[in-house]
């Protein structure tokens, strides 16, 4: 939904969006097999900004990619608005840590190719693509080619491709993982100001516990393996956000419940 909701007048709507539920996950090749995940549940509200952390190899990729559709659990389900899950589509737009952009199209094309497939016409198309270019302000690069672009602004152009195909939600796989820690820092600043105008709910995996503290409105905190959610914690600090909340009590107190259950997994 474009236009509209500011950041101060942001709420969770109190319906399901995303519903995993039982999830287990084991992949087997030959005599071998590796249980990624086991009773992973979890819900999303609508407009919910979820968080998933947790050490490496807990998983967290793996229920991304089953909430895309790109892998299939060994148990359980996931729905979407209340539709199961059978495979990709346009109702998740997915953000990865790797650089995705089509090399061969340029910005205002990348952003396009989504809408183009579904056949919007070409002045809604474009009156889409320049709305998501300004709020990821690059809307003077339509023009330029991924290759002459910086990481932040490639992953700039990989958010405003995703928000405008309109999905239910927006699934990112640590997409700030390759950038810089300062450049880390606006992104942070720029998605929470993307969402706060463009309500979404949003399944976003980090390794980065001040990362997730930050964005989120309920972190899932992960230990492996193999993965299970260990512990839901409510963020309860007021919006907008900035950096500067790092030094507030309930951000410390969270930062340290975190840190203890990920200590506590490693001993
Ligand atoms: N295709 C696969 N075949 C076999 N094992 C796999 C496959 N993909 C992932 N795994 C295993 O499943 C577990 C979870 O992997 P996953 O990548 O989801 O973890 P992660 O928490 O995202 O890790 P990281 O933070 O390092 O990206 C790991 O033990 C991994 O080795």
């Amino acid at each position: 939904m474009r236009g509209g909701i500011q950041p101060s007048m942001l709420h969770t709507g109190s319906r399901t969006c995303l519903d995993i539920r039982q999830i287990g996950l084991t992949f087997s090749s030959g005599q071998q097999s590796v249980t990624a995940l086991e009773d992973i549940s979890l819900q999303a509200a609508e407009n919910e900004f979820a968080v998933i952390v947790g050490p490496s190899g807990c998983g967290k990729s793996s229920l991304l990619y089953l909430t895309a559709g790109l892998i299939e659990p060994t148990s359980g389900e996931i729905r979407v608005n209340d539709k199961r899950i059978d495979g990709p589509g346009a109702d998740r737009g997915m953000v990865f840590q790797a650089y995705t952009l089509f090399p061969w199209l340029n910005v205002r094309d990348n952003v396009e190719y989504g809408l183009k497939r579904r056949r919007l016409p070409a002045a809604q198309r474009k009156e889409i693509v320049e709305y998501y270019l300004r709020e990821v302000g690059l809307e003077r690069f339509a023009d330029a080619w991924p290759r002459q672009l910086s990481g932040g602004m490639m992953q700039r152009v990989a958010i405003a491709r995703a928000l405008a195909n309109d999905p239910d939600i927006l699934l990112m796989d640590e997409p700030f993982g390759a950038l810089d820690s300062q450049t880390r820092l606006s992104m942070q600043q720029l998605l929470l100001n993307v969402w706060g105008h463009n309500s979404k709910t949003v399944l976003f995996v980090t390794h980065d516990i001040d990362e997730a503290i930050l964005l989120a409105d309920r972190i899932y905190v992960m230990s492996g393996r193999p993965g299970v959610i260990s512990r839901t914690i409510e963020v309860h600090l007021p919006r907008p956000r900035t950096s500067e909340i790092v030094m507030e009590k309930h951000f410390l107190d969270i930062k340290r419940e975190i840190l203890g259950i990920l200590h506590h997994d490693d001993t």
